[in-house]
């Protein structure tokens, strides 16, 4: 699989400890991110797999980014294509190439608080449940159909910071189980229900 990050690149952590051992079922070929610097990038460099960087104000279009990614997820002929923090929607190439086999983990129990900030909204709405959401994307935000959830409580005087590291450690055992599941015995995706036999 290519694993694509932004930021501290905890749940790719996750991954590439996971396949460590040859049973996983999969392994992590290359580390993409949207920006340079990143924690993400220098945890797959200190483990000597390859990364790559596309940054969008690099491309005069956002379409012209959206093909260059592609191109440079293409050249490593992953079967999976994991977004873990991902803050970058992809397009209509990226999803011809990979649609179907590129999943993302949401720091929300979708359909609920889609976007870049899952548990901002979540503690501002008041719910006292929330959790992390795998899915399969799709070309909207947060909408693919849904491979697995997990919960965890929002607690009276959570942080944002507090809710966000609690969902993150629901959300890396997650992750690490599905893809594993996914990689090792296949899926399917039939409408918005995605079958792992
Ligand atoms: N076509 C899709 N691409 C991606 C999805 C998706 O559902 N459909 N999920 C993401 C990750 N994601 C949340 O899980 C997410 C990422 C980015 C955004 C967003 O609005 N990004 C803006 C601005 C980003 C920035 O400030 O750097 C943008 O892309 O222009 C919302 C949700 C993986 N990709
Ligand atoms: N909507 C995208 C989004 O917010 N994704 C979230 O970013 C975090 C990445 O953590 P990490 O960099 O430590 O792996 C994860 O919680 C993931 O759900």
């Amino acid at each position: 699989m290519v694993v694509l990050v932004s930021g501290s690149g905890t749940l790719l952590q996750a991954l590439m400890d996971a396949s460590a051992d040859p049973a996983y079922g999969v392994q992590v070929v290359a580390v993409g991110a949207d920006r340079h610097g990143v924690e993400g990038l220098r945890r797959a460099e200190q483990a000597g797999i390859p990364t790559f960087v596309h940054r969008v104000p690099d491309y005069r279009t956002r379409e012209e980014w959206d093909h260059a990614l592609t191109a440079a997820v293409t050249a490593y002929r992953p079967r999976l294509v994991v977004s873990a923090g991902f803050l970058k929607l992809v397009g209509p190439a990226f999803l011809a190439a990979f649609g179907g086999r590129y999943l993302n983990s949401h720091n929300a129990l979708l359909p609920s608080f889609p976007g870049m900030h899952g548990p901002r909204d979540a503690l501002a709405y008041g719910v006292k449940v929330t959790g992390a959401t795998l899915f399969v994307v799709d070309e909207g935000v947060d909408t693919g159909a849904i491979v697995a959830q997990c919960t965890v409580p929002v607690l009276a005087e959570d942080t944002v910071d507090e809710l966000t590291e609690r969902i993150k450690a629901a959300e890396r055992p997650q992750l690490v189980e599905y893809v594993g599941r996914m990689a090792r015995d296949g899926f399917t995706v039939t409408g918005r229900k995605v079958t792992i036999p």
